[in-house]
């Protein structure tokens, strides 16, 4: 792989120390950053590349998921990573940051190859773009890209305004917008599931799929996030993104090449026939719910309004499910649920396929449990997929659901940012959001996002540790369904 400067701003935060410190690390070990790579992390404080260094190593043996074995190699990593003192609102910082870079890769000989990662609060991503270019950091005779953290906008007018202004700074291509829901090695597995499987090809489509479930559950709370969480939501934190990349994952129709832009444009088409909501219909296909007290793994928690940081009177959403139509020849008259909480009584990502159950109406009468087929497609925190079949129980002649399981649990299984991460080093954005997915993802919630702030619709308390409030299971309940 080309070298390449990775300029890392946010660099003594939460995102930097839990999630990329050990992403690259684990990159590092498995021989996959360029052989000529330097990391400068910039913040405000005034730090020392030892200081610096140092709090990475702590990162690493908290985070990592190697550190055991590997504490050598930890020294050797970090010698790779240099502090650099930068206020993002300060557009000279910039130019000392440029002259650092350059000294860098003139001293090493190595070609301009700069990433720029911006792990910091989103009201900076406009001004760090622009003053990298004005700075001249993004005039290099090497690639230039920017990796971004959500959330891209707040809703369809501020992240129409956002791409505007990075578009100054860099091209589509050059942008990589991570939703990490799209590193998690099975959502990255779902085009092979597909692709490899002709038997699950053939069965793909309305013919034969009754209904789809896309579940996030959560059992943490809000934790510290109040001051963003309270004015996203679910709906914003993880609907508008993370659920309907699952969504777009698993209802694209896959091309008959698996290249980027292929799927691309089958995740675009995807939210295209995304049948919209008006404001007034939401009421009939979302539930929206906030978590009241309860007990998580036996232990007695407080209810969202009583969290620090959020107002009693707050009306946030801390659940969300809907029911989606997608309009086009595949997948006409199929519903698909989309579930998301926090506090419910299981952390669990899963996707369930549920096949159309002709046995129903065949066996009604003889008193037999024959049960729908389902594929489920387990994305976290264990890797795996499993089918639902129904099998002749030899004792009774009674039939019975059984379940063929495939489980990747205890294996060494990549985190989503060292995929990614990995990813963007190479140039390869297939499973980054391409700005177009983003714009029809806020399209299509913003009528959601006005239902809700003109409180159209009931906030239902929900007890935490439960699967959220009732009528989520009304919404499948009234199409014959019910949450697997
Ligand atoms: N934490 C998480 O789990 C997740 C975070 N994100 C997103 O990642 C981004 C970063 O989040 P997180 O790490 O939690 O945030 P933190 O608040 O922990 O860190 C913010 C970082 O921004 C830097 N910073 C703030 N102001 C300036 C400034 N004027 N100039 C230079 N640097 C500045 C701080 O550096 P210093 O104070 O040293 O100057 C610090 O390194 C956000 O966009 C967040 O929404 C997304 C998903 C999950
Ligand atoms: O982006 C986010 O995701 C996490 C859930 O991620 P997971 O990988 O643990 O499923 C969520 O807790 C957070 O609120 C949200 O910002």
């Amino acid at each position: 792989m080309d070298s390449m400067t990775f300029v890392l701003f946010g660099a003594t935060g939460d995102l930097a120390k839990r999630k990329i410190y050990p992403a690259l690390f684990n990159l590092y070990l498995d021989n996959k950053l360029p052989d000529s790579f330097l990391i400068i992390g910039v913040g405000r404080g005034e730090l020392s590349d030892d200081d610096f260094q140092i709090r990475i190593k702590e990162s690493l043996l908290t985070f990592s998921r190697h550190v055991v074995d590997e504490k050598h190699h930890i020294e050797e990593f970090i010698k790779l990573c240099r502090y650099n003192r930068l206020d993002v609102t300060n557009g000279e910082d910039y130019k000392n940051l440029l002259d650092v870079i350059q000294q860098n890769e003139k001293d090493r000989e190595i070609k301009e190859n700069r990433m720029f990662y911006l792990s910091v609060a989103p009201e900076f991503f406009d001004m760090i773009a622009s003053n990298i270019k004005e700075s001249g950091l993004s005039s290099t005779n090497g690639c230039k890209r920017l990796m971004i953290e959500k959330p891209f906008g707040h809703d369809l007018k501020s992240s129409q305004h956002l791409n505007e202004k990075l578009s100054n700074a860099f091209e589509e291509d050059e942008i990589y917008r991570i939703d990490h829901y799209l590193g998690k090695p099975m959502v990255q597995n779902l085009e092979a599931l597909g692709f490899a499987n002709p038997i699950l090809q053939a069965l793909w489509n309305n013919q034969h799929i009754a209904n789809v479930q896309i579940t996030a559950s959560e059992t943490v709370g809000v934790e510290a996030r109040a001051g963003y969480y309270d004015k996203a939501g679910a709906i914003r934190d993880m609907v508008q993104n993370h659920m309907l990349q699952l969504l777009m994952m698993t209802a694209m129709h896959l091309p008959t090449q698996i290249s980027t832009t292929d799927i691309r444009s089958e995740k675009i088409k995807v939210m295209e026939s995304l049948r919209p909501l008006k404001k007034e219909e939401v009421v009939d296909h979302v539930v929206r719910g906030q978590y009241g007290p309860g007990e998580i793994q036996g232990s007695g928690v407080i209810g969202y309004n009583k969290e620090p940081g959020v107002a009693t009177s707050s009306k946030n959403d801390t659940f969300v499910a809907t029911r989606v139509w997608i309009d086009n020849d595949f997948w006409q008259g199929v519903p698909f649920y989309i579930r998301t909480g926090k506090r419910m009584n299981e952390k669990f990502t899963k996707i369930v396929i549920e096949f159309k159950n002709p046995l129903k109406d065949l066996y009604r009468n003889d008193n037999q449990n024959a049960a729908p087929n389902l594929l489920v497609i387990n994305v976290s925190p264990y890797e795996g997929v499993s089918m639902q079949l129904n099998s002749k129980n030899p004792q009774n002649g009674n039939l019975e659901p059984i379940v063929v399981d495939f489980s990747s649990s205890g294996k060494d299984v990549p985190e989503a940012y060292e995929l990614l991460i990995f990813d963007a080093l190479r140039g390869d954005s297939t499973f980054f959001a391409h700005w177009k997915e983003v714009e029809l993802s806020w399209q299509w919630v913003q009528p959601i996002l006005e239902a809700f702030e003109e409180d159209i619709l009931p906030l239902h308390l929900y007890p935490s540790g439960s699967m959220g409030p009732d009528p989520s299971n009304q919404l499948l309940k009234v199409d014959g369904f019910k949450w697997w």
